[in-house]
């Protein structure tokens, strides 16, 4: 029986997935895994027996991943399974940034008692002009699985698209219309574009990478959309731009107390994903990543491990997570022989400081063996699926 810990909830489109063998729950103790959305693990004390985390999303930063690496708990995400709903909030964003439209909502609900309403809102439209967005230029940050959705969408819409990401997969080169000009750094999309939206994860980089020298060299007036992280922006630094007119609106998906209530920015609250298809989706992969993982040790999607997949063919597993270093497997396989052990298939993976190795065999692999495994120089933790 595997125990899984919900730390948000999950849609039951995902939950669906675990059969018998399974136990879920918010209260459960002891648990195998960890599936959740934002919550935060930072201050999450891990026992020993937690061997996976699945973020039902993209973003990890609410998990201590190298804490996690470090312990040999293999962390998944759901990527791209929520882009099409930050895509669609996101291109919301972009008239909301233009045209006046939440403002003039607030002003028409302050006419509740005018018995004039209808002239007097005729009268009060002029102070809520705001541009089309068609023949502007728009900056994308960042050109993952959100970022080209919304590049693409924005070229279909007209505009006049620049992109800039220097780690850009192939798979979202493919994706990208032709149309998306190449920005040669981050300085030209700030001084050439009339709205910016940045899609980067939040990381040790990219904190803080919107702040005061940014907007200096941003064009005045310019509308800036964050539906990625609120720490990519500093705050102080932020009102300051909105304040001098520098930035004509700020429209974030993350409250701060700071933006409460103030003029030209307009604060969500994280609704980026919150739909039933994206949360659908985001449950539906991050249970199949972590079934698969429990079941038949293959990883799939994880931001700390290597993709690893061997079907199944021999009576026992052993996954091992290790510290990516020469002699490990010389050293697992001398121990296989030296006890007579046959191995029929084994896949060993790395990935930056830490390596994952999958050994099928046969015969029954005793426990003091499985023990000397674990006490060898590198390896973090073993185990055996039968
Ligand atoms: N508001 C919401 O509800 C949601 C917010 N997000 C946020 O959006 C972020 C992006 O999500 P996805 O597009 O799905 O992730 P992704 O991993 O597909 O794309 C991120 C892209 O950012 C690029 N990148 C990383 N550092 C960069 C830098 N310094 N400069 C330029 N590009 C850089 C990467 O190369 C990658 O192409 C997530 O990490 C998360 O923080 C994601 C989903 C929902
Ligand atoms: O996937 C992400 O990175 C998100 O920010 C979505 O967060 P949520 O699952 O809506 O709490």
């Amino acid at each position: 029986m595997y125990k899984v810990k919900l730390m948000n909830k999950i849609s039951s489109e995902g939950l669906d997935y675990f059969n018998e063998d399974y136990e879920y729950g918010e209260t459960l103790e002891n648990e195998d895994a960890i599936l959740l959305r934002s919550a935060s693990l930072h201050e999450y004390e891990f026992t020993n027996n937690v061997k996976a985390i699945a973020r039902a999303g993209a973003g990890v930063n609410n998990i201590p991943v190298e804490k996690c690496s470090e312990k040999g708990i293999v962390v998944f995400n759901t990527p791209g399974a929520n882009a099409n709903a930050v895509k669609e909030l996101v291109l919301c964003a972009l008239f909301l940034s233009s045209r006046k439209i939440v403002e003039s909502i607030e002003w028409v609900n302050t006419l509740k008692d005018d018995e004039n309403i209808g002239k007097t809102a005729e009268k009060g439209k002029s102070n809520f002009v705001g541009p089309e967005i068609e023949g502007k230029k728009l900056g994308v940050i960042g050109l993952g699985a959100i970022g080209v959705l919304v590049a693409n969408a924005a070229n279909k819409l007209g505009m006049e698209v620049y992109g800039y990401d220097p780690f850009m997969s192939v798979n979202s080169a493919w994706a990208l219309s032709k149309h998306v000009r190449k920005a040669k750094d981050m300085d030209e999309i700030f001084k050439t574009c009339d709205y910016i939206t940045v899609h980067v994860p939040s990381t040790k980089d990219t904190k803080g990478m919107l702040n005061k020298e940014k907007f200096a060299l941003m064009k005045d007036g310019a509308r800036l959309l964050n539906f990625a992280r609120g720490d990519l922006v500093v705050n102080e630094d932020l009102l300051e731009a909105v304040e001098t007119g520098k930035l004509s609106k700020y429209i974030t998906d993350f409250a701060a107390q700071e933006f409460i209530g103030k003029d030209n920015i307009i604060v969500l609250p994280h609704l980026g994903a919150s739909t039933p298809e994206s949360e659908d989706n985001c449950a539906r992969m991050a249970v199949q990543e972590l079934k698969d993982f429990l079941e038949n040790g293959n990883i799939k999607n994880s931001v700390n491990f290597p993709a690893v997949n061997q079907p199944r063919e021999s009576k026992v597993r052993l996954c091992i997570t290790n510290k990516n270093m020469p002699n490990i497997l010389a050293r697992i396989s001398k121990l296989f022989a030296d006890h007579n052990l046959n191995i029929e298939n084994m896949v060993n993976r790395s990935r930056g400081d830490y390596a994952y190795t999958l050994i099928d065999t046969n015969d029954d692999v005793r426990q003091d063996i499985i023990e000397r495994i674990e006490a060898a120089e590198g390896i973090i933790n073993v185990r055996v699926i039968k």
